[in-house]
């Protein structure tokens, strides 16, 4: 239907038409006020943040209203009683100058009975409209008639699924796209579904599983909003691109408080660019590696197996086994992390030391009492831990540690690996050795392991930054509170209280009411310890049991929804034979509760290409049922066996589907020896299985299928069910893998 030629096209352009130009007037009303703000002559701090915070309203107001330009208005819905005025949903609610409501959110309980309407069950809805619009113009409009009675009476059609459809068979722009406009039945109940706990949605490839983790992450900001927007919502996908490829997704959905991560770049400051073997990473993800970080930190604490001579002004001091055992023993048991508790032992060293030192210079040459009292040793033990070198004796032996030179010193030596990774089997802890020099993925989770063990380093604490901010005003309050108390030497058990405990106590809730100039996406990404408010993992099936703790840590109210599919699994595990078979598998020794959704229909697959990917997924053999395909593209997938001429064919190939797909996306999946082969060819994204992880194209060419299935026959599986439209594989020799029969 050309929209511009019908009534009903031209009533709604001209409601559209009133929508933006009250948007308009919304974004230069927010832009006034910006300029105003920022005019705004400051006299002092409180004056500043008010400018500050207001500012920020603004401009986050503009973008918004930016952000929803295209496809404003996607929806009506009309109901079978006559006195209930006719519904406009969007992607952000309106309301005009005298409070009438002219667009309802979509994420607004108002706005759910759009998406759950059906034939079936109308809930009062007798018809739902879709408007597709190209800018600020109607383009086409597509009705359903649900109401049976009215559906008869004007003879259309009852339901349709034309919007989904249109939506589905679009050209693939390399970016996703959202679905607010016709998010389906079973996608609605999990976008929706309470914060609270750990949720699974568990569904094949195409299923929308990463449509629907997105549109969540947006409709919990929009129902949460007080609690997510100090905290902010944290999305972990597999790879760079797959961030990038969703990324457009959410500002189109009007948010911005989320930070989105690969699991590798959850440490600030951590590049992991170092390459290494599946092998390796498996090795490091395993959860007893937990316990490995853990005994590296213990044996970082040393104890010596003789007495250690100390040069103190010209007389000979000892570190003594027995004292040292004490002093680790009293450190240890504050609970305190490693960097923290150094200072107690620390202090015990010292103290030993200067009871020694008076004991020699405070000898009464009469035999009788020692000469010194309990002052005359306070003295003595600020002056011995002024000294740099016994200070660096004592430091040898509890070292202050970050958790980068934990790992480089573990993984360099043979020696300290075979102490710490007693548990590990004889050939796992030969592929731990390595010489320093940057860190692979794998090992962010494990720096993130031992920095929850280690705590803070005073040195990059002085280094600056809010934390440091916050200890020094801690650091004061308890200087105070402690009066000169400095050194205990007769109470063993008593200990200062250091300003770091007390700041875990408050910091969290402290930092995070802290509303400054930056997004909380911002400032979560420049902060380790930053507690999200909500965490959705995609592509959950790559996590390793480590990675698993260092996300459990970012959220303490476990509330996650884990978006993943096992039998899609291709992670380092997966490659060396240890896939998880079952989500309890994937959780084990988590302490974690957890329920599954499962997703059963697949929007991106064709019946046709399912056909081949069902039977490599049965030959997987996980515990999950087939997915349906809800469409056709009438195009069967198509084989050419190639010989030597494997690259040859694959340019050619590529060629063609290009001029086929016109303006779609082509992309080229193969192991990461072809890939690098092929990689240059023009008209087409050449990708290995990992990089092509979560995405869709509307023509893929797979090469060397079972090249592809000796990797992996989860690797085979995901290569096959990127495509929207097309498949065609390109094989040496005719391939034998499981579904390569009705090629
Ligand atoms: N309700 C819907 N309306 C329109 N398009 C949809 C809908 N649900 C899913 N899609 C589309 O189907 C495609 C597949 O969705 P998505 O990438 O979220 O699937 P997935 O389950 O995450 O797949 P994979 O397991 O391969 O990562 C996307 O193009 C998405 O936009």
């Amino acid at each position: 239907m050309s929209a511009a030629i019908t009534p009903a096209a031209q009533a709604e352009q001209t409601r559209l038409d009133g929508l933006y130009a009250r948007v308009d007037r919304l974004r230069d009303e927010a832009a006034e006020r910006l300029g105003e703000a920022g005019r705004r002559h400051v006299e002092n701090d409180q004056e500043r943040s008010q400018r500050d915070a207001e500012t920020l309203l603004y401009r986050r107001r503009i973008a918004l209203l930016d952000a929803v330009e295209e496809g404003l208005c996607f929806g009506r819905l009309d109901y079978i009683d006559p006195a209930e005025a006719p519904m406009y949903l969007g992607r952000i609610g309106v309301h005009a100058e005298g409070g009438e409501q002219l667009l309802v959110d979509w994420r607004s309980e108002a706005g759910r009975r759009f998406y759950l309407a059906t034939a079936a069950s109308p809930a009062g809805v007798r018809r739902r409209r879709h408007l597709h619009t190209k800018g600020r113009r109607l383009r086409s409009l597509n009705d359903e008639v649900l109401d049976l009675d009215a559906a008869a009476d004007s003879g259309s059609s009852i339901g349709s699924e034309g919007a989904l459809m249109a939506a589905l068979d679009a050209a693939r722009t390399g970016t996703m796209q959202d679905i607010v406009a016709t998010i389906q039945a079973e996608q609605d109940r999990i976008i929706r579904a309470p914060l609270e706990g750990v949720m699974i949605v568990d569904g094949a490839p195409g299923t929308g599983k990463t449509a629907v983790a997105l549109h969540r992450a947006a409709y919990l900001l929009y129902e949460h909003r007080e609690r997510l927007k100090r905290q902010g919502v944290l999305i972990i996908g597999p790879g760079k691109q797959f961030l990038r490829y969703i990324s457009e997704v959410l500002p189109g959905l009007a948010e911005t408080d989320v930070l989105l991560r690969t699991p590798s770049q959850l440490v600030p400051g951590i590049v992991a660019d170092r390459p290494e073997t599946e092998a390796v990473a498996a090795v490091k993800g395993r959860s007893v590696m937990a316990g490995v970080v853990a005994s590296a930190v213990a044996d970082r604490q040393v104890v010596p197996r003789e007495p250690l001579p100390v040069d103190f002004e010209g007389h000979e001091l000892w570190l003594r086994p027995e004292k040292i055992t004490a002093a680790r023993d009293a450190a240890r048991e504050t609970g305190l992390t490693h960097n923290e508790a150094r200072e107690t032992f620390h202090k015990r060293v010292i103290a030993d030391l200067a009871t020694q030192y008076a004991d020699v210079i405070g000898e009464d040459p009469l035999g009788g009492e020692n000469l010194l009292g309990l002052a005359d040793r306070a003295q003595f033990a600020v002056e011995i831990a002024s000294d740099p070198v016994i200070r660096g004796q004592i430091e040898e032996l509890w070292p202050e540690l970050t958790a980068e030179e934990l790992l480089e010193d573990l993984f360099a030596s043979r020696d300290r690996i075979a102490s710490a990774a007693a548990v590990l089997r004889k050939e796992d802890r030969a592929l731990l050795l390595r010489a320093p020099g940057g860190w692979s993925e794998a090992d962010v989770a494990l720096l993130d392991e031992a920095a929850e063990h280690l705590g803070e380093v005073e040195r990059a604490v002085r280094a600056g930054g809010p934390s440091a901010e916050q200890i020094a005003y801690a650091q004061d309050v308890l200087t105070i509170a402690a009066g000169s108390a400095s050194f205990d030497f007769e109470d063993e058990e008593s200990e200062l209280l250091q300003a770091t405990d007390v700041i875990d106590e408050f910091w969290l809730g402290e930092r995070q009411v802290d509303e400054r100039f930056v997004s909380v996406a911002e400032r979560a990404a420049a902060d380790r310890r930053w507690i999200f408010g909500h965490v959705i993992v995609d592509e959950a099936q790559e996590l390793s049991p480590m990675e698993w703790r260092a996300l459990l840590r970012r959220c303490v109210t476990r509330s996650f929804t884990v978006a993943g599919d096992l039998a899609q699994a291709a992670g380092p595990a997966a490659l060396v034979g240890q896939a998880p078979a079952s989500w309890a598998e994937v959780f084990k020794g988590l302490d974690l509760d957890w329920r599954v959704e499962r997703l059963t229909v697949s929007y991106r697959t064709p019946k046709e290409i399912m056909n081949v990917a069902v039977r490599v997924l049965d030959a997987i053999g996980v515990d999950a049922p087939r997915p349906r395909s809800v469409r056709e593209s009438g195009h069967e997938p198509w084989l050419w066996v190639a010989g030597d001429d494997v690259d040859r064919v694959v340019e050619e190939q590529v060629a063609a589907e290009r001029r086929i797909v016109g303006e779609g996306s082509v992309a080229v999946v193969a192991t990461a020896e072809r890939a690098a082969g092929l990689a240059g060819i023009a008209g087409a994204a050449v990708l290995t299985v990992k990089q092509a992880k979560g995405l869709e194209f509307d023509s893929v060419i797979v090469v060397d299928p079972d090249a592809l299935a000796a990797t992996g026959l989860r690797n085979l599986y995901v290569a096959l069910t990127r495509a929207t439209k097309r498949l065609g594989v390109v094989a040496p020799d005719k391939p034998v893998f499981p579904g390569a029969e009705v090629l």
